[in-house]
């Protein structure tokens, strides 16, 4: 079932000009789904336009079976979409504690209570709870964000390069948190540059170049593919 249907959308910022170019992408349910491909490509691009951050000039997004294209950012989030930065993702100057908790502002009765489920999900926000967000490791800090964007048990996860500037030990403890959330059932896009990690992980894969698909298929096979690999994986 495919619960997001991005078809040809066109986007860009300002006057400027088109950084999407009839873009279009699937997620169904239960998948992780990870766009790929070079700097400049448009993929941040695509995640906020999904976000609702960036408004669709055409083309249309489905979310749910229903169409979203109209809705800003707060409208796509009661939806029921959830968006992770990548960059000032939690408020360094608040405790974890407190980051979680705002996070849940659409649904504040259930805040405390959602917030030990993640407690319990992820023990180390559970033993730095009292700590300010700015004293976390990288790898802390991306395990917050994330935590952070499920405080409003949304039904799919937007995570905009989670693994960037963290260590390679890091980049794995997180994808591999990323795999447990999806075994539960959560349905994943994001987008990656440590892009072999990434689509080895993921059910299918799309490569994005200057603003149109390129090519898609399932993650492994993507990440094995001759042609490929050398143009954006690194060789
Ligand atoms: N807020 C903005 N205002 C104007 N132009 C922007 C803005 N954000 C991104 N761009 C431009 O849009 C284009 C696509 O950027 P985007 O971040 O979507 O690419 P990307 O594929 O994610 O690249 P990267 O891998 O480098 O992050 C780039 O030319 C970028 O300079």
């Amino acid at each position: 079932m495919t619960i997001l249907d991005v078809a040809k959308v066109v986007a860009g910022y300002g006057a400027a000009e088109e950084i999407l170019k009839e873009a279009s992408i699937t997620v169904d349910a239960g998948e992780i789904v990870t766009i790929i491909g070079p700097n400049g490509a448009g993929k941040s691009t695509l995640l906020k336009l999904v976000a609702g951050l960036v408004p669709v000039r055409r083309g249309t997004v489905q979310f749910g079976g229903r169409d979203v294209t109209g809705l800003d950012a707060l409208g796509r989030s009661a939806t029921g979409i959830s968006f992770v930065p990548q960059e000032r993702n939690v408020f360094g100057t608040l405790t974890v504690a407190d980051n979680l908790l705002i996070s849940a502002y659409h649904d504040r009765a259930k805040a405390v209570s959602r917030r030990e489920t993640m407690y319990e999900r992820y023990p180390l926000l559970a033993e730095k709870r009292k700590a300010l967000a700015r004293t976390l490791s990288g790898g802390q800090r991306q395990i917050l964000a994330m935590a952070m964007g499920l405080m409003s048990a949304p039904k799919m996860l937007l995570l905009d390069e989670p693994t960037a500037g963290l260590s390679p030990k890091a980049a794995d403890a997180l994808f591999d948190a990323i795999t447990a959330l999806n075994r539960e059932g959560m349905p994943i896009l994001m987008v990656e540059q440590h892009a072999v990690e990434a689509l080895e992980i993921s059910t299918r894969g799309y490569v994005l170049v200057t603003g149109r698909n390129a090519a898609n298929g399932p993650g492994p096979a993507l990440a094995a593919d001759p042609e490929i690999r050398p143009l954006f994986l690194g060789g």
